[in-house]
């Protein structure tokens, strides 16, 4: 069993068990369930450096990256970097996220917040805008072409936008289709942590342009962003090479600066 296979049967019991502890209905009375999204794509069409900077304290493949940085002050500092948007891991057995990491973000930055989880049901994407998200993350490789469109009918109509990964053709192919906002190509094989810039470049030829293109993991170079933009990307999501410094938001600063 891969590290996909484990995380999804352990995200079913997560939700199994919080749909019997928190009905729906408490999502929709929350003050930010009816809050006005920011939107993800349309920051990152009209931007020239399309960084997405990622809250992440540790990951299968990496383990601990950063267990001492505040959501507060990375969502702060990613915001006055100049970044397009920021992602917010929010599974706590894989990756040491939690939904409050969300809603601190949410308080202290105006970026359109990424939720990213393993979406598996509905359920989730309520909870996503209750907790202030502006757009989720669908991941092809665990779900069906009807729960991808089920999934990504569902946020259109929160005025969520939606971030649909794939790493193959295969997942691409199954899953183009007018509810989604953004194509992501993740660089990492998440079934065997394998990082290769390759895979966005080969698929981005496949992907329509009426899609947001984000390239996805790995990418710790401003020549890595130099070698995908003629390939149509526009978004690129970085975690790793932030979190792992002492200051993320001075880091993404960095970054910024030397990109423009
Ligand atoms: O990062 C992992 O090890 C990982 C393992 C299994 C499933 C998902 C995983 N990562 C999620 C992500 O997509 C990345 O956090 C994101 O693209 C940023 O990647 P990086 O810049 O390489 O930290």
């Amino acid at each position: 069993m891969n590290i996909l296979d484990k995380i999804v049967i352990d995200k079913r019991k997560e939700v199994d068990l919080k749909k019997q502890l928190i009905p729906i209905e408490v999502f929709e009375n929350t003050p930010f369930f009816n809050h006005k999204t920011i939107s993800l794509s349309k920051k990152l069409r009209s931007s020239n450096t399309g960084i997405i900077a990622e809250f992440k304290r540790k990951s299968p493949s990496k383990s601990v990256i950063n267990n001492t940085a505040s959501v507060k002050d990375v969502a702060i500092g990613y915001e006055l970097a100049g970044v397009c948007g920021m992602s917010v891991l929010t599974d706590e057995i894989y990756f040491g996220g939690t939904l409050d990491d969300l809603i601190t973000a949410r308080e202290h930055c105006n970026l359109p917040l990424l939720r990213k989880e393993f979406i598996i049901d509905e359920y989730q994407i309520l909870e996503a805008k209750a907790f202030g998200a502006d757009a989720i993350l669908l991941i092809a490789a665990i779900l069906t072409r009807a729960e991808i469109k089920q999934f990504s009918e569902l946020a259109k109509s929160l005025k969520l936008d939606v971030l649909l990964e794939v790493h193959n053709e295969a997942e691409l192919q199954k899953s183009i289709m007018p509810s989604l906002d953004l194509l992501g190509v993740n660089n990492r094989n998440l079934k065997t942590f394998e990082v290769s810039l390759e895979t966005s470049k080969s698929l981005s030829k496949l992907i329509p342009d009426d899609f947001v293109k984000v390239s996805e993991s790995g990418i710790s170079s401003i020549e890595a962003i130099k070698e995908l933009k003629p390939y149509g990307y526009q978004g690129f999501l970085i975690g790793e090479n932030f979190m792992k410094t002492d200051n993320p938001g001075a880091s993404a600063t960095e970054f910024i600066k030397s990109l423009l």
